[in-house]
């Protein structure tokens, strides 16, 4: 069982101070949680703090971690120059920073990632020739095979189409049950937010806003004040809470 939690973490880029003062609840094993926010409200700052990437303040707190290294990160950019294929990206993911004999249990695993997440037709590819969407499911798996106790998905669906957004987040959130791992995902969709996290994270201008279940931290009010807009919350007929927009506020 893993445990996170953040304690007056800050940010820098150079020597300015972007992200400052987040204190989060402990985020447990099994747990999806939805950073969203505006644009350049510091949700990749953010991250890449949380991995150790950018320097700051405070203290990121990680309990009960089997290995020293437990978080798995998935960049926004997921653009790739190296001349590979997605087979080849897959595997040297897995085995870096490990002995380069590959086993039996390697290729089973690969495999059994690149059919959930429907890229075993693109195998042999080159990562060059891929289509952005191709390009991030790639990246999750390149993220996925290392095996985290704590994945940052940064932006993970954005070039995904409907069904590929939900085939991803469904498979995430089954990850997450079943390995016992912590999801943080930056997504700017908040009506999967709604659908998908077990708590939602709001950052704005640097700062954390709100953190805690998605139907007390996604109200209108939050949603007039950081995005400046109009919204209702409302319920589907399945019962599932949905932002209908109705404007921009000013
Ligand atoms: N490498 C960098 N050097 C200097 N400033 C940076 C750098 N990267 C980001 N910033 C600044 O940090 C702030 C937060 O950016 P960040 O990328 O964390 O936002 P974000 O919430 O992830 O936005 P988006 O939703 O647009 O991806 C922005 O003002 C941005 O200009």
């Amino acid at each position: 069982m893993v445990a996170l939690q953040l304690q007056s973490v800050g940010a820098y880029h150079g020597r300015k101070l972007f992200v400052e003062g987040v204190t989060t609840p402990m985020m447990k094993s099994g747990e999806m949680i939805a950073v969203i926010g505006p644009n350049a409200a510091g949700k990749s700052t953010l991250f890449k703090r949380i991995t150790g990437i950018l320097k700051g303040p405070g203290s990121v707190v990680i309990d009960g971690a089997r290995r020293g290294n437990a978080i798995g990160y998935m960049p926004q950019d997921t653009s790739a120059n190296a001349v590979l294929t997605v087979y080849e990206s897959i595997l040297l993911a897995r085995k870096q920073g490990q002995s380069w004999a590959v086993s039996d249990g390697d290729l089973r695993f690969i495999d059994e990632i690149m059919k959930a997440l429907n890229i075993t037709s693109i195998a042999f590819r080159d990562l060059g020739a891929l289509s952005g969407g191709q390009r991030q499911l790639v990246s999750i798996a390149q993220a996925l095979i290392r095996e985290p106790e704590i994945m940052l998905m940064d932006e993970p669906t954005s070039a995904l189409d409907l069904h590929r957004q939900v085939e991803v987040l469904d498979f995430m959130q089954r990850q997450a049950r079943t390995k016992g791992m912590i999801v943080l995902i930056a997504i700017h969709d908040l009506n999967q937010a709604l659908r998908f996290a077990d708590k939602v994270l709001v950052i704005a201008n640097g700062r954390m806003r709100a953190c805690g279940k998605p139907r007390d931290v996604v109200t209108a009010e939050m949603l007039r004040e950081v995005y400046k807009i109009h919204a209702r919350i409302e319920k589907c007929s399945l019962d599932h809470d949905h932002v209908i927009v109705d404007g921009t506020a000013h």
